[in-house]
């Protein structure tokens, strides 16, 4: 994985080299307890240290796009700031070589007072550029924000978006060998994201490494090269993309959820179930296995067969938008598990999620009671596949719950894969539309 540095690689081949980094903060349960610990000059303490970051080591060489994930609160954007030299370490090293420049908190470089154009000479000398240097850029620069005579007004007039908009040309054109984005990014309308991220590509071309704050798990599969997952300030998992953008939708989706334990108002029809022979591995065998699935888990539950079918194929690779298909598993037991949970997700190839659910959203109680060591449960779940055309990817997992976490016992991630085609819509989901001439 290139995100460590082979054992060769000194620091000055990286573009980001980052070791053991940590910050904490000093919390202090009431405002008087802050005057006291003046007071005091640390004889006494009246403070609670709270590690926002800890242990964290990232190694980004020139021309890699590296994502960070993580749940509000992770110490993503702590990490950013460190990187960015708006914060300074508790404890770690951070060196980066090059020119950075950030787009952290949405407008945070500008001067609300000043009119855009100032402010992009006033951004860009942050920077290091002279004069001349932004003047040679300033039609580039306007260009790409292309918030036309509103460059002459204060920037407190601006909308979130146009702020953004002139912050992304300010950046993105002083051409910085290393460029950090906080997720800001996702105020921009879908135009103007596509453009930036083509300038992203463009930098990352002339040697930039970037990298990429982001909730979108699609733009970190699309767009980065490695991904790191931060949980509670600590890294969890980095490595492929999508495999981690995974283990992110795992600690979105595997949490608690309000709606668990309430069972449907219409209890669904009985579906067959099919008749699966033997309790191992005829997964990988079957026609629509990915045999590039993501799986993990510790084992406690396997889930070692599965049957696809629509009303007219068995494992059909291909399918017509809205046919309604039937997925069966077979899941077995190897140890107690209480009261498991069977999830189910569907995924576009970008990692996007377009539907997600489990048996504690839609109750299975006949599920959940089960799970005794040696226990063969087949399960079978029928969906329509409302889709637009494409290819996409089936992902099912069993977990369950210890008094603070959600244990998986076997996830399998993009384990299933199947086409739609014959839409007659496109995005991500079918509204159903209908449209007739009004009456007169
Ligand atoms: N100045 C501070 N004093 C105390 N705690 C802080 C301070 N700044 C940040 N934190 C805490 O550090 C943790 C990490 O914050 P950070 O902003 O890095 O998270 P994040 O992953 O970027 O979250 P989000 O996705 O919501 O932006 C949070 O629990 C936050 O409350």
């Amino acid at each position: 994985m290139s995100f460590d540095p082979a054992p060769h690689e000194t620091s000055a081949c990286l573009a980001i080299d980052v070791r053991g980094l940590g910050k904490s903060y000093h919390v202090y349960e009431r405002p008087s307890h802050r005057l006291m610990q003046g007071v005091m000059r640390g004889r006494k303490r009246y403070y609670r240290e709270f590690w926002a970051l800890r242990g964290v080591d990232l190694q980004v060489r020139p021309g890699e796009t590296v994502g960070v994930v993580g749940r509000n609160g992770s110490g993503k954007s702590t990490l950013l700031q460190m990187l960015a030299g708006t914060l300074t370490p508790t404890e770690g090293s951070v060196r980066v070589h090059g020119r950075v420049a950030a787009l952290l908190e949405l407008g945070s470089g500008f001067n609300p007072d000043f009119t855009g154009r100032e402010n992009v000479y006033l951004n860009a000398s942050i920077l290091g550029l002279s004069r001349g240097e932004v003047e040679e850029r300033l039609d580039a620069i306007l260009g790409f924000a292309d918030i036309g005579d509103f460059i002459d007004q204060p920037v407190r007039n601006y909308s979130s978006g146009m702020a953004l908009r002139l912050a992304f040309a300010v950046q993105a054109q002083v051409q910085p060998q290393i460029l950090i984005v906080d997720e800001a990014l996702a105020v921009g309308d879908a135009k103007f994201q596509a453009k930036c991220f083509a300038r992203l590509k463009q930098l990352k071309e002339d040697g930039a490494a970037i990298l990429l704050v982001s909730h979108a798990s699609d733009q970190i599969v699309q767009h980065c090269d490695h991904a790191l997952l931060l949980d509670g300030g600590t890294p969890v998992c980095r490595g492929k993309p999508r495999d981690v953008v995974n283990r992110y939708l795992d600690l979105l989706f595997g949490k608690d959820n309000p709606q668990s334990s309430a069972p449907d108002a219409d209890e669904p029809e009985p579906i067959p179930v099919s008749s699966f022979t033997g309790t191992d591995g005829n997964f990988e065998t079957r026609p629509s296995y990915n045999p590039h699935e993501y799986r993990w888990g510790d084992g406690a539950a396997r889930i070692v067969d599965f049957r696809l079918q629509s009303d007219t194929k068995l494992y059909p690779a291909v399918l017509e938008s809205g046919a309604r298909l039937q997925l069966a598993l077979r899941i077995v037991f190897e140890r107690d598990v209480v009261r498991p949970i069977l999830g189910f997700f569907i995924k576009t190839k970008e990692g996007v999620v377009v539907y997600a659910s489990n048996t504690e959203y839609k109750a299975l109680p006949d599920f959940t009671r089960r799970g005794l060591a040696g226990d063969v449960v087949d399960v079978a779940l029928a969906f329509e596949c409302r889709l637009s055309d494409g290819d996409y990817f089936i992902s099912v997992g069993v977990a369950s719950r210890n008094e603070t976490e959600v244990v998986p016992h076997d996830r399998r991630y993009d384990s299933i894969h199947f086409q739609v085609m014959g839409a007659d819509f496109f995005g991500m989901a079918d509204v159903s539309l209908n449209m007739a001439l009004a009456e007169e």
